[in-house]
């Protein structure tokens, strides 16, 4: 079938899934959440940007509920860490069985996985409330507690409604990574904003002009957002826009695994 205005050729989805066949988590990992991308001595750098977007809005302590999910968690867990205290249950979710794996072996505690405690240091640390690391680490491995397939294409991205619909809905550089276009990037968002319960809260976290990224041997297409792309798309899908913040790429962590201009925060209501 022709590529509609509505929907991009099937192929193109059909060569994006093929893409992820060969997407490296650990290479992933390596590429965004070790130096100099994960590097804490400074506020002016990205990751210590993304956990503070994080930590502030949750700390007004408006956002609160029993279940938020994660929609294209990857193999990541840094997301979470200030959601996880005012969420009963979290719901992680990934297209690829790798990701899962790699998420469920981290819940366990298994030898072997990513460190990620420089990062539930850097949050408890910015969250000034004195808390062990230990502690917030415990809590999020107690309340991950489902870690589910998903397709953010089909419009029931779970294969089924999610019951009851989650109070709050998060996602991480997922939406613009798998998408060919902007139009089906405003459609994965309407489709994930089904997940969400009327009135409940969206975050997302995303890159700004990127094109491509690199994953091992995988080098996936992205499709380029600029600000207003996503603040249209918000809209589109029902959201009413809440805060939104940006935040350039220094030339330091231009670092060639991939071409991201800035990174985007969002936060919406339904
Ligand atoms: N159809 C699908 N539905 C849902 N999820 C799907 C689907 N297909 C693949 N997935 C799933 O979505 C993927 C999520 S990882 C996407 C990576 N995004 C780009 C990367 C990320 C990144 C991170 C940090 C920073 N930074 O500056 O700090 C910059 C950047 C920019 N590059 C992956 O888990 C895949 O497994």
């Amino acid at each position: 079938a022709g590529a509609t205005a509505a929907a991009p050729r099937h192929e193109t989805l059909a060569a994006l899934r093929e893409g992820y066949q060969h997407f490296d988590p650990r290479a992933y990992l390596q590429n965004n959440y070790l130096p100099p991308r994960a590097d804490f001595s400074s506020e002016e750098f990205v990751v210590p940007w993304k956990l503070r977007c994080l930590a502030e809005t949750f700390a007004s302590g408006e956002i609160h509920g029993r279940t938020l999910i994660d929609v294209g968690s990857g193999p990541t867990i840094y997301q979470l860490l200030s959601a996880c205290d005012h969420f009963e249950e979290i719901v992680a979710t990934d297209y690829l069985a790798v990701n899962r794996e790699e998420l469920g072996r981290w819940v366990r505690g298994e030898p072997g996985t990513f460190d990620w405690s420089p990062f539930i240091q850097h949050v408890c640390k910015i969250e000034g409330r004195g808390e062990p690391w230990q502690e917030k680490e415990r809590r999020l491995r107690d309340r991950l507690s489902r870690i589910l397939p998903i397709d953010v294409h089909r419009p029931d991205p779970l294969g089924a409604p999610l019951r009851p619909p989650a109070d709050a809905l998060l996602s991480a550089f997922c939406l613009e990574a798998v998408s060919p276009d902007r139009a089906a990037f405003a459609r994965a968002l309407a489709h994930v904003g089904s997940l969400l319960r009327p009135g409940g809260h969206a975050l997302l976290l995303g890159a700004l002009g990127e094109s491509f990224y690199l994953a091992g041997a995988a080098r996936l297409p992205v499709v380029p957002l600029a600000e207003d792309d996503v603040r249209t798309a918000l809209t589109g899908a029902g959201f009413a826009l809440r805060d939104f913040r940006s935040y350039a790429m220094p030339p330091a962590l231009r670092t060639g695994v991939d071409d991201v201009d800035g990174v985007f925060f969002a936060h919406a209501q339904k």
